[in-house]
């Protein structure tokens, strides 16, 4: 799939090579197959096997007329939530900034560079084409949305920890189509579900900041902790080496440079200025030199690195260890504590809600949506690991159990579920996490609810209810019809007869249903009427007639001692 993707990249590139004036005036005939065939590069034989079935997958989708956002929830879990690394702590690697900058371009050489960590010419052949997420040369705007790569990198820290790796692109901003809002809505998603965020721009570094350093102040006289960890920003084209060399070294100083406050800026970036390293645990920048005119302008360049400047490929070297080599991973973590990728599934849910207003939402909004996601996120994994425990005990492949058991060990395990909910670390306060702590509670009942369905429905007795209430009916009319045919009753005997067919029938039907499994509503009707009959009719018949059976026994035995005190007591008289 990876070269279904690079195919696409390449169609592009084709495209490209008709549209531009090349194949029009100044290209001869034979110059145009020359310049197609070195678009169409030999296939790559070499990929990891990994590669080949992974692909970008788009979580966020756009809406450009209604300008709306939307989760695909189906495709986020599909990633996420892969058996493998579910419960793994994530470090999320997002690229955000100006669209058409390069952002896709470059996480390809991220994805090649964790497919090919092992190697130090990680980097690639000189002639294989680049492919991933999708990118292309032109002015039109290419990724939309948010997009993740399908494939989560599990590592291994230096620290024996595994963590596991998410890549995810996003939707460049200020392209034509898209307002200030929808821009600034990606950016938001972007960083606030992000651990590694790399932030590609010219000069402007710190628009659209303020909003998280808002965010990150409240937050942080909540937690005392930074909300948000690593943010790298990227100056590509960089054009001044002489002033500040290229790479990391240079970036500091650049930066330095930049976030001083000085008494003449408008008093909102004064605070952006004042308050960016308190939200952020980790501040970086790197200068990026331009990759080269064939990059720049070449239609057919689809990405190879014989096209692309040294020193470009030189920093770009330097570039992606210090994001992804294992040593530098750095592990999402929201109000103190660690994700892993199932509780992000949930941030995401919590974050997309609050961007999909009118208007963007004012950082206690986002403060707020933080300490929801984080107390639903808690209940999640309580959750899992409760149902996980009660399919040890009563799961599809166990057999009955008595009730009695299945009740002990749900409350046990619903005790643990709690304990583990309370001890994970929650933003919000006290009264807060007690609201998600009840509804932890109800889900655990309601699983629970259909456990004990699950295993009654193990009980072959209780399967037979249904057959046993029909068989009584139709004996019970059987008796009757008899009964009341013989004393010359024969309206009521008739509808006994026909209640007895009709018993008869449903007998049949049901049978069938159980047997086949089509037509599961009707059987599920039958049932519903058994199980009427049976706790309306013929339980309390049967509650009543024991009971009148008791009420007679104790009566007699009553009965029989009072005979003999009266028996006795004329015997002494006579005596
Ligand atoms: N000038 C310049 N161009 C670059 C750089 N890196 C990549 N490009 C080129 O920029 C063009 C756009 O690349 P993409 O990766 O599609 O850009 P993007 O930021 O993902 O664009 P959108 O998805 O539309 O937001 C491609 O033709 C790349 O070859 C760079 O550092 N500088
Ligand atoms: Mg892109």
């Amino acid at each position: 799939m990876a070269d279904e993707s690079g195919l696409r990249n390449r169609s592009h590139s084709h495209h490209n090579c008709k549209s531009y004036v090349y194949s029009e005036g100044t290209a001869s005939g034979v110059e145009e197959v020359l310049l197609k065939q070195t678009c169409v590069p030999p296939a790559c034989e070499e990929k990891p096997l990994a590669a080949e079935a992974a692909r970008p997958v788009q979580i966020v989708l756009t809406d450009d007329e209604e300008h709306r956002f939307e989760l695909d929830e189906g495709a986020l879990e599909s990633v996420l939530m892969q058996e493998h690394v579910r419960d793994l702590d994530v470090v999320v690697v997002s690229v955000a900034g100006a669209f058409r900058k390069g952002k896709s371009f470059l996480l390809d050489f991220m994805l090649r560079y964790v497919y090919n960590q092992e190697s130090s010419f990680w980097l690639g052949k000189d002639n294989d084409p680049l492919t991933g997420f999708t990118w292309r040369g032109g002015c039109e705007r290419e990724t939309t949305g948010i997009q993740v790569w399908s494939e989560v990198f599990v590592v291994d820290k230096p620290d024996g920890s595994k963590v596991a790796v998410l890549l995810v692109d996003t939707q460049g901003a200020f392209d034509s189509q898209s307002t200030i809002k929808d821009c600034a809505t990606v950016f938001a998603l972007s960083t606030m579900t992000s651990s590694v965020q790399v932030s590609t721009c010219h000069n402007n570094l710190l628009t659209k900041m303020e909003l998280f350093t808002e965010y990150g102040r409240l937050a942080m006289e909540e937690i005392y902790k930074k909300p948000f960890q690593k943010l790298m920003f990227l100056i590509r084209d960089w054009s001044y080496p002489y002033e500040h060399p290229y790479g990391l070294e240079g970036g500091k100083r650049f930066l330095e440079k930049r976030l001083q406050v000085k008494q003449n800026q408008h008093e909102e970036l004064q605070n952006v200025r004042k308050h960016i390293h308190s939200c952020f645990s980790n501040i970086s920048c790197f200068l990026l030199p331009h990759p080269g005119l064939k990059v720049a302008t070449n239609p057919c360049f689809d990405g190879r690195l014989r096209d692309i400047d040294d020193d470009f490929k030189k920093e770009l070297e330097n570039l992606v260890p210090l994001l992804l080599s294992p040593e530098n991973l750095v592990v999402k973590e929201i109000g103190g504590a660690k994700v892993t990728c199932r509780d992000l599934v949930q941030y995401f849910k919590a974050y997309i809600k609050i961007y999909q207003g009118e208007e963007l939402p004012h950082p206690k909004s986002m403060l707020q949506a933080t300490a929801e996601a984080n107390n639903l996120a808690a209940v999640a994994g309580a959750k899992d690991s409760y149902t996980r425990s009660m399919e040890q005990v009563c799961g599809g492949d166990k057999p009955y159990i008595a009730p009695a058991d299945l009740e002990r060990s749900h409350e046990e395990l619903k005790q643990s579920s709690i304990r583990q909910f309370r001890a994970v670390k929650k933003m919000g306060g006290e009264e807060f996490c007690r609201r998600y702590q009840e509804q932890l509670e109800s889900e655990l009942d309601e699983a629970y609810a259909s456990f004990i369905k699950h295993n009654d429905s193990k009980n072959i007795f209780y399967a037979a209810r249904t057959p046993a209430t029909l068989f009584a009916v139709m004996f019970a009319m059987y008796i009757i019809s008899g009964v009341t045919g013989f004393v010359g009753l024969n309206t009521i005997a008739t509808v006994c007869n026909l209640v007895m067919g009709v018993a008869l029938i449903s007998l049949c039907i049901w049978s069938y249903v159980k047997y086949s499994g089509e037509f599961r509503e009707l059987g599920a009707v039958i049932d519903q009427v058994a199980e009427t009959l049976w706790e309306q009719v013929l339980k309390p018949l049967s509650d009543h007639y024991m009971e009148d059976n008791i009420r007679q026994s104790v009566a007699n035995s009553i009965r029989a001692s009072l005979s003999e005190q009266v028996t006795q007591h004329a015997k002494l008289k006579s005596n």
